[in-house]
């Protein structure tokens, strides 16, 4: 069974509810009303009604059973103003939280955050600090955890690879590469993977000196101080991570190189060029990003992706919710 396959299995059995900001755009509506007929889960689309059932009679789509909100127009709005006035302690008063509830991001992660949705999936029409800076503010992290990361899912025949972060850091120091390196292998660990973790840098083992390659390899030496159960090496080129006989002559008697199925970039230059490289040189579907050690899962998408990555990254939102 495949990795979306394996965890739509688990999803449907709770068929949790997912809130989708973008009702009105027709990848989103699409996919919706896959996951609904097929009731793996409840999705609550947002957006103004009569351009939902336009998007819908253009794509010949039946939204009868469909949940449908607009944020303009609902009754608990009250109840949402006073949770997130609560949550921020003082950066907003009540009319300026009305006021904010009219923006679909932050009225769907305050649905979140209040109980109303065990999830949310945004990011097609809006940009990427446009759908997270909500679920930053109101979310938040995990205990334990200083700051989220974007995660992709890399997706061909029975190849299955983990690359982050792709999405959210604008800047990288040790500690947090080290922390993106932990999370990602606990998500790995999470949908049933065997992570093995490769630092990524231009740089094997030494082979060349810079700043950013320092960087990588005191990352790497934290996660194996910390987290000696994890299986990780650094600093390694991708060529040296994925390909065995190249691993041979870089990186003799690494336990990960030459068969690393996670790749931690060194910066988010190279982490988005990256998955995207992958995704249209290498015909790779990539899902996400995923935001990883929130407290309820809110995740993004790329604005270029299409229905099937909607479908994929809400069923992974769902099982976020539930595993
Ligand atoms: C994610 C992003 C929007 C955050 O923006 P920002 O300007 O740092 O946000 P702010 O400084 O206004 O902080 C907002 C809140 O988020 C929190 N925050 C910021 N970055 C965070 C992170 N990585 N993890 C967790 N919390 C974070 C802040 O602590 C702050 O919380 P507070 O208001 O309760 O104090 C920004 O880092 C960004 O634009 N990243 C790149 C996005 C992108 O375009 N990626 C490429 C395409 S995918
Ligand atoms: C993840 C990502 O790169 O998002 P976008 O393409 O919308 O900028």
């Amino acid at each position: 069974m495949g990795f979306i396959e394996e965890l739509k299995s688990k999803v449907s059995a709770q068929c949790p509810s997912i809130v989708f900001p973008e009702g009105e755009d027709e990848r989103i509506l699409g996919a919706c009303v896959r996951l609904q007929e097929e009731r793996i889960l409840a999705p609550v689309v947002l957006g103004n009604i009569d351009k939902i059932k336009e998007t819908a009679q253009a794509k010949g789509l039946n939204i009868d059973n469909l949940a449908v909100i607009d944020p303009l127009n609902y009754d608990d709005t009250d109840a949402l103003a006073d949770a997130f006035v609560e949550r921020r302690k003082g950066k907003i008063d009540k009319e300026g939280a009305i006021e904010m509830l009219k923006d679909p991001n932050y009225f769907g992660t305050l649905l979140v955050y209040t109980g109303r949705a065990a999830g949310m999936v945004s990011g097609a029409v809006h940009t990427t600090g446009e759908t997270v800076k909500p679920a930053l503010q109101i979310i938040k992290t995990k205990e334990g955890f200083k700051r989220t990361s974007g995660l992709f899912v890399m997706l061909r025949g029975d190849e299955q690879y983990l690359m982050s972060d792709c999405a959210i850091n604008l800047e990288m120091d040790a500690p947090t590469m080290a922390e993106v390196a932990v999370i990602t292998d606990m998500t790995g660990k999470q949908f049933g993977m065997d992570p093995h973790v490769a630092m990524l840098s231009f740089s094997t083992k030494g082979s060349a000196k810079s700043d950013e390659v320092t960087m990588v390899q005191e990352a790497t030496a934290l996660v194996k101080e910390n987290h000696p159960e994890i299986k990780i090496d650094g600093e390694l080129q991708f060529d040296a991570a994925f390909v065995e006989t190249v691993a041979k002559k870089k990186a003799p008697g690494s336990p990960v190189a030459g068969h690393a199925n996670t790749f931690i970039f060194p910066n988010l230059a190279a982490g988005n060029i990256g998955y995207k490289i992958a995704q249209r040189f290498g015909g790779f579907e990539a899902i996400g990003p995923i935001l990883q050690g929130l407290n309820h899962p809110v995740n993004d998408l790329s604005r270029g992706c299409n229905e099937d990555e909607v479908y994929s990254l809400s069923i992974i939102t769902a099982a976020q919710a539930i595993l």
